[in-house]
């Protein structure tokens, strides 16, 4: 039996390699900004560095509303002998920069070009008035025979924000690999770009496997069961942002064949649910087995019997031999899932540009649990009021418990009992 860490790895395998092929279109032009109708950069990957085109912030400008000054102006100011300075040309944020004439000093508001010759910013709550007066009605001259004190001296280069001291001018904006969150995008934006080089998203084949299947809303005949891994598994693969094909095939190994021979060129990656155990109709193993993919029992549960490897179709029309890599989780809905938890969704953040663990924590049980002591079990839970973990029952059909759960629960291989009050590892479902 393979353990948790040695599939975990073996995934990674099969699949990193997808990172290359995603960028080697070298990338599609898309809009940073959203505009009605079309696709934005937004949770897009970058598939090309971006580099700063202008160096930001592009001129000197204050960092407080206050009174752009020479500093060497102010060395004798003190609270008794105040230095008083003619009040010049106002600076608002927005305004070409002036030169400051020797012996003034000008009123300058966040963001505004420092003018010529100034070397620092008094804020206006230290200059006596301690407040803009007269400023406004012709808002950049200074109001006739205004005067401004200040009682301290003033270290040059005080509250100014320098050109280029948050990215210089050809320097490294964003790496390829990057994801476009708000923060990315408005640090584009800010420099100017417009449009990026973005890497196409990874292209899935999902194919849902069982006889017993109805889609849901179609009537069901006795024994019969709604599918729900396909709208489950759609789920969470487009919330990573792939393009999903879904198929639902059928208990038996033609069809699953059929499935996969009709779309694998169209996708990167092929993942199935169901029939890959112990059954008499366990069809994805049998279609599957015979193309290159691997049938194991992982140390761990649920998700236990797993398929992996790269599938190499020879088409039945004489069509050239297509290979794609397959990912075969087993049929129950709870295992189905965690075993995308587990196995898939780290694969699919890295390739996402974002860091593979999810957001995880160390907490106390809230009682007793006891697991098999052979295997890694996935339970799901939720916290009480104490934040310690109320965990659930371990069956692989309980769906029902796991859209309540808020989070996952680790209870490693050599965990036969925990008491209450014992830590353990859990991951936060978040999407
Ligand atoms: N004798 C043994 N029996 C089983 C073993 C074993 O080791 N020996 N393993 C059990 C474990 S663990 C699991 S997990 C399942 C895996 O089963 P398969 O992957 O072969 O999946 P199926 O047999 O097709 O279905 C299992 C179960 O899940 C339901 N299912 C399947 N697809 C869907 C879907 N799309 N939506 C909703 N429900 C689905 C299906 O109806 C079955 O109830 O095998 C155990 N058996
Ligand atoms: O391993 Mo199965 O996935 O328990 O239910
Ligand atoms: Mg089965």
């Amino acid at each position: 039996m393979r353990s948790y860490a040695e599939h975990q790895r073996a995934v990674h395998e099969l699949l990193d390699p997808l990172a290359a092929r995603l960028d080697a279109a070298g990338g599609r032009p898309v809009p940073v900004s959203a505009s009605v109708g079309r696709a934005d950069a937004h949770g897009r990957v970058l598939a090309r560095d971006v580099h700063a085109p202008v160096a930001l912030p592009g001129f000197d400008n204050s960092q407080m509303d206050g009174y752009a000054v020479r500093s060497a102006e102010l060395a004798g100011a003190r609270p008794g002998s105040p230095v008083r300075l003619a009040v010049g040309p106002t600076s608002a944020a927005g305004d070409a920069p002036f030169a400051l004439a020797p012996g003034t000093a000008s009123p300058v508001m966040t963001g505004a070009a420092i003018p010529a010759g100034a070397d620092a910013v008094v804020p206006i709550e230290v200059a006596d008035p301690s407040a803009f007066i007269g400023l406004g009605a012709g808002r950049h001259d200074s109001p006739d025979g205004s005067v401004v004190g200040f009682t301290a001296p003033v270290a040059p280069g005080a509250y100014i924000r320098r050109a280029g001291s948050d990215i210089a001018e050809g320097a490294l904006l964003l790496a390829a690999g990057t994801r476009l969150g708000p923060a990315q995008l408005g640090s584009l934006a800010a420099a100017g770009v417009t449009e990026v080089l973005v890497r196409r998203p990874l292209r899935v084949l999902l194919v849902s496997t069982g006889h017993e299947l109805q889609a849901p809303g179609l009537p069901l005949r006795p024994g019969q069961i709604h599918d729900a891994n396909t709208t489950m598994l759609g789920a969470a693969l487009r919330g990573c942002g792939v393009e999903v094909i879904e198929a639902l095939a059928p208990d038996d190994a033609a069809s699953v064949r059929a499935a996969l021979e009709a779309s694998a060129r169209r996708v990167d990656l092929v993942v199935t649910t169901g029939g890959v155990s112990a059954g008499a109709f366990e069809v994805v193993r049998e279609a599957l087995a015979p193309l290159g993919v691997e049938f194991v029992k992982v140390a761990i549960q649920p998700g236990g019997p797993q398929g992996l490897g790269t599938a190499r179709i020879e088409p039945e029309d004489g069509d050239s031999p297509v290979e794609v890599p397959v990912v075969a989780f087993p049929g129950n809905p709870v295992s189905a899932l965690v075993s995308f938890e587990l196995f898939l969704r780290p694969v699919l953040r890295r390739l996402e540009g974002l860091a593979p663990d999810r957001h995880r924590a160390r907490l106390p049980l809230a009682h007793e649990v006891v697991s098999p002591r052979a295997k890694h079990q996935v339970r799901r839970g939720v916290l009480d009021g104490d934040g310690a973990v109320e965990v659930g029952a371990p069956s692989s059909h309980l769906l029902h418990a796991y859209a309540q759960a808020t989070v996952l629960v680790h209870l490693p291989v050599g965990v036969d009992a925990l008491p209450a009050g014992a830590a353990v590892d859990v991951w936060r479902i978040d999407d």
